[in-house]
């Protein structure tokens, strides 16, 4: 079996990913380390992997980050990577209201697992995102954006915060960002079991 640490500050996130692995074929799981890293302003590549790099050097270790993107078609792909401060200073009603004059409520939820196989490596990326719209806030106010966020999956009338967990984590962008990592580390395994 093969296990990552995952860096992060968001319960909610860990929360995800566990529950996701657990659905799988139990053949990765994950512990988690609650670092403080800066995140720099740039592309979601940028952000990502200059992340996983000040976390494997403070850890000492192989580890793995996430980030996660916010994208309006409306306004080139903004907020983008800068999504938590734009929701912590805007909240659900004021990235609504950001969205007023334009003719696009379309967005794209972007979600990048960052794996460093170590200080002083090269960082590798995991990509997933989902579809949807941006609506007044629907649904219990749990996690970050999923109130505003209505995929166009599933129906495409439900906010991720009217679906259950176990439906949000079948379409989400970090479930399909997560299968790519869930891959590449099982192949990883494999293959180091077979060198050796
Ligand atoms: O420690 P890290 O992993 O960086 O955790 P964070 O909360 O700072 O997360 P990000 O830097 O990736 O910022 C993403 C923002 O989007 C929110 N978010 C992330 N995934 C989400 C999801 O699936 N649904 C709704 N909101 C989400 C999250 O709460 C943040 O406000
Ligand atoms: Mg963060």
């Amino acid at each position: 079996m093969t296990s990552f640490v995952f860096v992060t500050g968001n319960a909610n996130k860990l929360k995800e990913v566990q529950a996701i692995l657990a659905a799988g074929n139990g053949d990765i799981t994950v512990t988690s380390q609650s670092v403080d890293v800066p995140e720099i302003q740039g592309t979601t590549q940028e952000v990502a992997i200059a992340k996983v790099k000040v976390a494997a050097e403070k850890l000492g270790s192989p580890c793995v980050t996430e980030d996660t993107a916010l994208c309006f078609e409306a306004l080139g792909g903004l907020p983008g990577p800068y999504i938590k401060d734009f929701l912590g200073n805007l909240g659900h009603e004021g990235l609504n209201n950001m969205l007023k004059g334009f003719n696009s409520t379309k967005a794209t939820a972007l979600c990048t697992f960052a794996y460093s196989p170590g200080p002083g490596q090269e960082p590798i990326l995991f990509e997933g995102s989902t579809e949807g719209n941006i609506v007044p806030a629907r649904g219990p106010n749990a996690f970050g954006w999923d109130p505003i966020f209505q995929p166009v999956e599933l129906g495409g009338n439900r906010t991720y915060a009217e679906m259950a967990g176990e439906e949000k984590n079948k379409i989400s962008h970090r479930y399909r960002a997560l299968e790519k990592l869930r891959a590449y580390l099982s192949e990883k395994a494999q293959k180091e079991k077979k060198d050796n």
